[in-house]
């Protein structure tokens, strides 16, 4: 039997979990692959109805099951009296098994591909690859493809099966052409590409249907190493207690800052303090010490550093934030408006070696280790030194040494990548941001808030993570539920301010409301439960 999965983390399965879970269903609880087929078919001709009630309807079948699904939507609205034109990819001959069988349910071959015949649809279906796609699109399947992104340019809907063919339904990734969906009518779950960047943005509204294999499935195979991230998350973390005091609540040390760069260590300390630290001490080059303590929350204290010639934190300052922490516990968070330099890398060294806690990598800091993600080992081999790193994809990139479109078009291998190179927890930041741990776990956020494209909402993140690690709490849940609270912030300040209006600083606020506002409704619920026996 496999492990469960935390509960906060749905799990997705990949394209062999699920192929796996569909031979589960026809070899031992003996449903035939037919009448999965057929299900699966019928449910993608409602949303095919739902797109487009009328009109001529293209399909454009594939070599494989996916392409059978194809089959069976093309006999159903036909017999509904729609009009129906199916072109295929391959020769007839080459339809094997239970595609073969739905092909011969329609009744006899399809025309060969040709872009011609999507010219008069008033929707078209994508039955060309699914599951069983490997690799970038080859042959008459990528001509296809291409020619069904052009009908989607000329305004035609489109509904994919199963997965937009192009997309790769593990990873997300587009290795060449894909179909640009309206709609995407999955079957028994929806695989993890169908969240991750480029291909998420390929999927259109998502529709996730059972075509009959039984849940019991889930607790059978072995639980997928990605999953979704739900608001369940933040029902593991801990919460002030009536005889707590703010050293309970954790104490989150900020080193960063520099002359012109005063604002992102004061919204990482906001981001901490609204996100339930007991306490935020600024460590910061002494030349703008006075500044920060002006801008920052009264409820933080400061901590004037060494500074080099350039006015930024001087890698001498290493000694004095250690000596700070070996008094007063605290995890460490740097980066925020450190501004870069040799000084920054020594620094960065130093603090990585020396500090025997809690520590997050953002922003400049990221900078100090690029192109040297395995710096990072020197202090993730003992586990009571939790790492966490939060780059956005530019940050990523100069931190393995890669290139920026490369992080963008393999977004899910380069997190494992750096997790596995690193030792620690990685947050790739994006609308689709993803957070590993080294073990290969994967958390998937689904979807963005427009309102966090906005400078210094990253430095609010490092803040929440900081605060959360500093209540000891595991460093892969810490971090999944800051992102969590974070992008509901995001959501939560745009409806108080505007999507165009909302600042950092609303961020940070709203971090908190969020986090009052799931606490309330986990309250309520806990309520309304039955009485335990003896309870
Ligand atoms: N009974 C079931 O299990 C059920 C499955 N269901 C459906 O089946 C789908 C999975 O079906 P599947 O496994 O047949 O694979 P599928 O995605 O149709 O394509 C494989 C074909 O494509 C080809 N090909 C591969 N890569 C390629 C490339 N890059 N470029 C070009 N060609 C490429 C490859 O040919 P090859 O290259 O190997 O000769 C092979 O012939 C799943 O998504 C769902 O829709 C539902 O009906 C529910 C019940
Ligand atoms: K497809």
């Amino acid at each position: 039997m496999a492990s469960s999965p935390p509960a906060w983390l749905d799990p997705l399965p990949d394209a062999a979990g699920l192929r796996a879970t569909d031979a589960w269903a026809i070899g031992t609880v003996g449903i035939p692959g037919i009448a999965l087929m057929e299900t699966a078919g019928a449910l993608l001709a409602d949303a095919v109805v739902e797109v487009a009630p009328q009109g001529p309807v293209a399909i454009v079948c594939g070599a494989g099951n996916n392409g059978g699904d194809g089959y069976v939507v093309a006999r159903l609205l036909r017999q509904a009296g729609r009009r129906v034109r199916v072109v295929s990819t391959v020769p007839d001959e080459r339809l094997k098994g239970d595609a073969a069988l739905a092909r011969d349910a329609f009744g006899g071959p399809a025309d060969p591909w040709s872009a011609a015949a999507l010219d008069d649809a008033a929707v078209i279906v994508d039955a060309i690859l699914g599951t069983g796609a490997s690799g970038a699109p080859r042959g008459v399947a990528a001509e296809a493809i291409a020619g069904i992104a052009a009908a989607a340019d000329r305004g035609i809907p489109v509904v994919a099966c199963d997965v937009p063919s192009g997309v790769d339904a593990t990873t997300g990734e587009v290795a060449g052409v894909a179909v640009p969906a309206t709609a995407t009518v999955t079957f028994h779950a929806a695989t993890s590409g169908l969240w991750i960047a480029p291909g998420k943005d390929h999927v259109g509204r998502l529709r996730i249907v059972d075509i009959g294999i039984p849940r019991r499935v889930r607790d059978l195979l072995p639980v997928p190493s990605t999953g979704l991230l739900s608001a369940a998350v933040v029902d593991a973390l801990p919460r002030r207690r009536t005889d707590g005091t703010k050293f309970r609540s954790g104490h989150v040390l900020i080193v960063g800052g520099a002359p012109g760069m005063t604002g992102a260590p004061c919204l990482t300390a906001r981001g901490a303090m609204r996100a339930g630290a007991g306490y935020a001490t600024l460590a910061v080059p002494a030349g703008v010490e006075s500044t920060v303590a002006a801008r920052a929350p009264v409820e933080t204290l400061t901590l004037a550093l060494p500074a080099a010639d350039d006015g930024a934190v001087a890698a001498t300052a290493a000694d004095v934030v250690l000596e700070r922490l070996r008094t007063r516990r605290a995890t460490l968070v740097v980066g925020p408006g450190l501004s870069r330099g040799p000084e920054r890398d020594r620094l960065l060294r130093a603090l990585i070696a020396g500090h025997d806690g809690a520590l997050v990598v953002d922003a400049d800091g990221l900078a100090a280790l690029a192109g040297d993600p395995e710096a990072l080992r020197a202090r993730t081999a003992s586990a009571t030194r939790p790492t966490v790193i939060t780059p956005h994809a530019g940050e990523m990139a100069r931190l393995l040494g890669v290139e920026l479109e490369a992080v963008g078009e393999h977004r899910l291998a380069t997190v494992r990548d750096a997790a596995r190179r690193t030792g620690a927890v990685v947050v790739l930041k994006g609308d689709d941001t993803l957070i590993a741990a080294p073990d290969g776990r994967v958390a998937i956020s689904p979807g963005g808030a427009p309102g966090l494209a906005t400078a210094g909402t990253g430095d609010v993140l490092a803040g929440v993570v900081g605060a959360l690690l500093a209540r000891d709490v595991e460093p892969f849940t810490a971090a999944s539920a800051a992102v969590w609270l974070h992008l509901r912030a995001g959501l939560r300040a745009a409806e108080q301010h505007g999507v165009e209006g909302t600042v950092a600083g609303d961020v940070a606020e709203a971090v908190a409301i969020v986090r009052r506002d799931h606490d309330r409704s986990a309250a309520v619920a806990l309520d309304r439960a039955p009485a335990r026996d003896g309870g």
